[in-house]
């Protein structure tokens, strides 16, 4: 199957400094991708590629099987994109900028889904463009970008200002769009977004990637939380057997009268946990949802230390 986007060995310099070192990546039609990574990873490079807004210094890209180069508006209209940074000071109002840009896109009836769009992520079509707050101007990039139902879209922090109510309606909408088939690539620093609408997620670190996953694989590999509940003569018994564990670690101990709560992070799976509780008497054990945000956290902070290292 011919992937909606595709890159292959892509590097971009400015000037002497390399934003992206050979980067490959490959996103099958109808995913959502999560693109995620610290500041000046090289997410926006890569979606500026993408629709040929800049030029690679090397590489190939390949959208819905076109090279962005050489396919021209024919390409553009089937990609609908937000760009990170929105510069709107025009004085037309939402509603006529957008009709403007659906037009561009080839479509000449676009106002009831404007309309509708508008609606659900409560903008005000009337109100001229230049006057809107950061929020609602991002309002006015998403439905731009949606507005034409495109079969890929490439959304560049897409709920960056969005209040939380706001931040559902677009989710909901990007599940709607992946209903319809269409594929959505979108770059986030808000992880539990990632977590609640892609399927994959592609880790940029200082311009390489840094991991490619299914979202369900991260959280699996995530540590969990653990708490257990023994009785306070049961106690010491059960801490011996929890500090052994294989994956265990931050173990802690509290008491709290008759019983005594321990606490502690693991890294593998339950199996081994459990084997050792059924041993003991267990008043209460509570294993915590496993947290995506902790599981990407290490490639942010191992990618400040490998800036402040002076990495290129
Ligand atoms: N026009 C430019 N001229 C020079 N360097 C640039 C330019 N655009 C980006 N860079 C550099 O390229 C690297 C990648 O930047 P990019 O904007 O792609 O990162 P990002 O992952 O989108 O970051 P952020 O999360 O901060 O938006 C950074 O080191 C940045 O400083």
């Amino acid at each position: 199957m011919t992937a909606a986007i595709e890159a292959t060995a892509l590097t971009k310099r400015y000037g002497r400094r390399t934003a992206l070192h050979g980067v490959d990546l490959r996103v099958e039609p109808g995913r959502v991708v999560g693109l995620i990574g610290p500041n000046g990873a090289g997410k926006t490079t890569t979606m500026r590629i993408l629709l040929d807004i800049i030029r690679p210094t090397s590489g190939t890209v390949r959208v819905l099987g076109d090279d962005p180069r050489e396919a021209g508006p024919r390409l553009r209209r089937r990609i609908g994109y937000l760009p990170g940074e929105l510069i709107m000071d025009s004085r037309i109002t939402a509603g006529r900028l957008l009709t403007h840009y659906a037009a561009l896109n080839g479509e000449a009836n676009a106002a009831p889904r404007i309309g509708e769009l508008a609606d659900r992520l409560g903008l005000d079509l009337r109100r001229p463009v230049t006057a809107l707050s950061k929020g609602n101007k991002q309002k006015v990039g998403l439905v731009q970008a949606f507005a034409h139902r495109p079969d890929v879209l490439i959304l560049d922090e897409p709920t960056s200002g969005l209040d939380p109510l706001v931040q559902q309606a677009f989710l909901s909408l990007v599940r709607e769009a992946t209903d319809e088939g269409q594929t959505v690539l979108l770059s986030s620093h808000v992880i539990s977004e990632i977590d609640q609408a892609a399927d994959d997620v592609l880790i940029l670190r200082n311009g390489r990637i840094a991991q490619v996953s299914t979202v369900a694989e991260v959280r699996a590999a995530a540590d969990r939380d653990v708490r257990v509940t023994v009785r306070a003569v049961d106690a010491a018994a059960l801490t011996g057997h929890l500090e052994r564990l294989p994956g265990m670690s931050a173990l802690s101990t509290q008491h709290a009268g008759e019983t005594v709560v321990l606490r502690g992070r693991l890294s593998t799976g339950l199996d081994e946990l459990v084997s050792a509780l059924a041993a003991q008497p267990v008043l209460d054990l509570v294993v915590a949802e496993p947290d995506l945000e902790r599981a990407v956290l290490s490639f942010y902070s191992d990618a400040a230390t490998e800036q402040t290292g002076g990495a290129q």
